[in-house]
């Protein structure tokens, strides 16, 4: 383990924080995003605007720093999980405020705020990849808090309803979505010659085709996972969005989504995760 200087830390913390806000905010912009909220509008979400997701997403900034420091150098432990937890619930309720009680960023809170803490776990090693950062952040989410407030959450309830995971086991296994798709085809995309919007609707597409979203099953039910799960499989066999026939077939399915009221938040969450791993393990960055 290497020691750092306390700027050293305090300017590493800075740049994961930072580097968390702006996935978030790239996240929120990328256009077209099927049912989401982005560059164009609301998508299915009445209640959301990209004004509202940019400023809850500046909102998170603190909460992301303290993170950060908080877990720097430390082990996966019970003490640290529930300084994370306790760190994380504080964040939702800036969130709340910055939104006036709108839900912008649940499911982003609690992906971005376990890499961003894996992170900073490993932050002396600067030999760490996505995949260990990803399994650290796994480390943390299976572990108990006893803190945890028992509410029976929507996406507990989709859960339950469709025996189905949710976004507490995507992160006990370790991002599973972002790490064996989503970060494998965005680097595919950008070789073949998409551009970085194109390469990163793609990545987003890979995650759809197999997540099983809550958010999508709360809203559209089975039905509706299926259309989304379907859709994004044919968006990606058309050859994704660098091709005209990738692009049509997203059209048609971002017009069935809104029919539907489906919404792939739960996708959208990790996209932005896949973005702050990919971020924060290039070369330049360590
Ligand atoms: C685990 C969380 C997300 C609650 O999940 P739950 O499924 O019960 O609730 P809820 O419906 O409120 O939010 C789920 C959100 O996760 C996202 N999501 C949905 N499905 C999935 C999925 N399969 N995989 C990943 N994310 C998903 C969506 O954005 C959705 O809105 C979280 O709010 C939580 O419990 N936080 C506690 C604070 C904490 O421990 N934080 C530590 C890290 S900061
Ligand atoms: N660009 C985006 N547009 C919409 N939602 C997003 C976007 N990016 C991420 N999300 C995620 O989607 C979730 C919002 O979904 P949803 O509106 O279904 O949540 P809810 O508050 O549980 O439901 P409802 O609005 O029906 O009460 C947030 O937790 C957020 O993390």
């Amino acid at each position: 383990m290497k020691l750092r200087s306390p700027t050293w830390v305090g300017d590493r913390a800075n740049y994961l924080a930072r580097t968390a806000v702006c996935c978030l905010i790239d996240e929120a912009r990328l256009t077209p995003k099927p049912g989401l909220v982005d560059g164009r509008g609301q998508g299915v979400h009445h209640d959301l605007s990209l004004a509202l997701m940019e400023r809850s997403a500046y909102s998170l900034g603190a909460t992301f720093h303290a993170l950060a420091r908080q877990s720097w150098q430390r082990p996966a432990d019970i003490a640290l999980r529930e300084t994370i937890g306790r760190l994380g619930r504080e964040g939702e309720q800036h969130m709340m405020q910055a939104t006036l009680g709108v839900n912008t960023h649940r499911g982003a809170i609690w992906a971005l705020g376990l890499l961003v803490s894996a992170a900073a776990m490993h932050a002396g090693d600067s030999d760490s990849d996505e995949d260990e950062i990803a399994q650290t952040a796994a480390l943390l989410a299976r572990l108990p808090d006893s803190k945890m407030p028992k509410v029976f959450s929507k996406g507990l309830k989709a859960c339950h309803r469709w025996q189905v995971p949710g976004a507490r086991e995507e992160a006990q296994q370790g991002f599973p979505h972002v790490v064996t798709q989503a970060l494998p085809q965005l680097k595919r995309s950008r070789q073949s010659g998409a551009n970085e919007s194109q390469a990163r609707i793609d990545a987003l597409m890979s995650i759809m085709a197999s997540l099983s979203d809550t958010c999508v099953l709360s809203r559209a039910g089975m039905v509706g996972l299926e259309t989304v799960q379907n859709g994004a499989r044919a968006v990606l066999l058309a050859g994704g969005c660098a091709h005209a026939a990738g692009r049509k077939v997203l059209e048609r399915l971002d017009k069935r989504m809104l029919a539907l009221n489906a919404s792939p938040g739960g996708a959208a969450d990790l996209l932005a995760a896949t973005l702050f791993l990919d971020r924060i393990c290039q070369p330049v960055s360590r």
